[in-house]
């Protein structure tokens, strides 16, 4: 799904009222419909309900989502935030229609109103601003914020969490309406994606209003919002006569004594995600754990007890995955140099082995073309360098992966796959995968697809987004705090 900025939305919202001949209230009021069903899924059963509008199209959205709310039989209030001197001209109208057609309390605020009086229903529906924010909020404005995020009640955003900017940075220290829900219309946008004001979001809920879909695909946009839609556009669907051999032969490399479990997650992700076979180089000293733990991987013992060490194979590997418990030793340094130098394959290196490029950066000319690099927020500073604000940040991946023609992985909250200057921004996930072997299962996710001939790219993705969507599907019947990498890899077959 692309990611659009609020621009090309105006002029999407222009083309689909000319082109669908309708007007732009009914626009309006398709979209306020849409929310109102959202809405009653969320609330499950009439709840009093403040709405919160704004004098611009957004507060037109809340007035029209009030009126439809009480014609449904909600117990609904509204306040008007004027923060402009006029009503835009569908605001006017959904205001006219309240007065007219409701008994709702629709209360006027404005900077000389007395906000100590202000009490909030159970569900307060914030639509003061969307995506036409443009400047600081007014001071009043952003009082009743304050206030509206103080209050024992479920927030839900109308298209953009009032306060947090789209087309810049929000300032830090900034107020933006705390949202439970936000839901979001045609697409999400790409702040909604970036740590400053995450937490703001609430849960994401993306609301197709039926705009002009030719005219969006020719918009260009360097960001990809990556759901099952993205992802069934390229998923293989493997056929009944297919054998082990078609599906490749994964090499991982990595392990030390002590930190055995890294190299198990991996070679358990990878065979959990459908490759042929796997084969570990291990220290010698984790060999029995690895054919305990992994029965079905091959394990191949490192000349070193306690250490990965560069191995003549007597295979040829489909894909290398390195790195995961691989330490940062001169003999780490040697193993990672030996194969990246003897992968004519993409080769993807995670944990240690990234720290090991971060140091010797004359490594990344031997990389082969489109191997894929998986760090999380600390390893991508180490590699990338310190970044001054995200949008700073997102400049410095795409020129690093540009630069080096490989494809970053960068493993946060939303975890974004750069590489030719596009960006994916991934879907599925919580806040559960923030635990230890959660990168490891990843990294064994992505090369098992890259040995099932996936291109590098879309084994990131895809591995990503199963990642994820592997930790939704575990908490949906446990708490996001228990996942742990080992669940998630028995999530897996659950994903696809
Ligand atoms: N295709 C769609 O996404 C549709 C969106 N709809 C809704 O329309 C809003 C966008 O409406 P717009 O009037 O452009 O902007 P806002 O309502 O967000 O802002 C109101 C208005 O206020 C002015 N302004 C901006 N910043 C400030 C400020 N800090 N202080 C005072 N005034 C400010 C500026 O002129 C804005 O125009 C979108 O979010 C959706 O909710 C349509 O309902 C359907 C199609
Ligand atoms: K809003």
């Amino acid at each position: 799904m692309k990611i659009l900025t609020p621009s090309q939305l105006h002029k999407a919202d222009q083309y689909t009222i000319e082109h669908q001949k309708i007007s732009s209230w009914e626009l309006m009021e398709r979209a306020s419909l849409a929310a109102v069903e959202k809405i009653k899924a969320i609330l499950k059963a009439p709840k009093p309900v403040t709405v919160l509008a704004g004098s611009g199209n957004n507060g037109g959205d809340g007035l029209a989502i009030a009126f439809h709310l009480d014609q449904l039989g909600y117990e609904v209030e509204v306040l008007v935030l004027k923060y402009t001197t006029e009503y835009s001209k569908d605001c006017k109208i959904n205001f006219d229609r309240l007065q007219a057609k409701t008994e709702i309390k629709v209360e006027e605020f404005t900077e000389d109103s007395n906000i100590e009086s202000l009490n909030f229903k159970p569900v307060i529906i914030d639509a003061v601003f969307g995506i036409g924010l443009n400047r600081a909020l007014p001071e009043f404005v952003e009082k009743v914020i304050k206030k509206a995020n103080h209050a024992q009640a479920l927030r839900i955003a109308i298209d953009v969490p009032s306060g947090l900017f789209l087309s810049k940075l929000t300032p830090p220290q900034s107020i933006v309406f705390e949202a439970d829900y936000t839901l979001t219309f045609q697409c999400p946008k790409l702040n909604f994606f970036l740590p400053d004001y995450g937490n703001a979001l609430g849960k994401i809920q993306v609301i197709d209003i039926g705009l002009d879909k030719s005219f969006i695909n020719k918009l260009d946009s360097d960001f990809e919002f990556v759901n099952k839609k993205y992802i069934d556009g390229f998923y293989k669907v493997r056929h009944r006569f297919s054998h082990k051999g078609d599906y490749g032969h994964l090499l991982v490399a990595g392990g030390q004594y002590g930190i055995m479990g890294s190299v198990s997650l991996t070679a358990k992700a990878a065979l959990k995600s459908g490759v042929g076979k796997v084969t570990v180089l291990s220290p010698q000293c984790g060999v029995e754990i690895l054919q305990h733990s992994v029965p079905e991987a091959m394990v191949i013992p490192s000349d070193d007890i306690e250490q990965v060490s560069p191995k003549h194979l007597n295979f040829k590997p489909s894909n290398i995955c390195i790195g995961m418990g691989l330490g940062q030793s001169k003999l780490a340094v040697k193993s990672l140099t030996y194969f990246i130098r003897l992968s004519k394959q993409p080769i993807l290196i995670d944990a240690d082995g990234l720290n090991i490029l971060s140091k010797n950066k004359n490594l990344f000319e031997d990389l082969p073309d489109q191997s894929i690099l998986t760090p999380h927020q600390g390893e991508l500073k180490r590699l990338i360098g310190e970044w001054g604000d995200q949008y700073d940040k997102l400049d410095k991946m795409k020129k690093f992966s540009r630069q080096y023609n490989i494809i970053l992985v960068s493993k946060d909250a939303y975890t974004f796959t750069v590489y030719d200057d596009q960006v994916y921004i991934n879907s599925t996930g919580n806040s559960g995968l923030a635990t230890a072997g959660s990168g490891d299962a990843l990294a064994g996710i992505i090369s098992s697809f890259l040995c099932q001939n996936y291109s590098p790219l879309e084994s990131s993705i895809l591995g990503v987004y199963i990642h994820g969507k592997a930790a939704d599907f575990y908490t949906t019947s446990n708490s996001e705090l228990s996942l742990t990498a080992s669940d998630v890899i028995n999530c897996l077959g659950k994903t696809l």
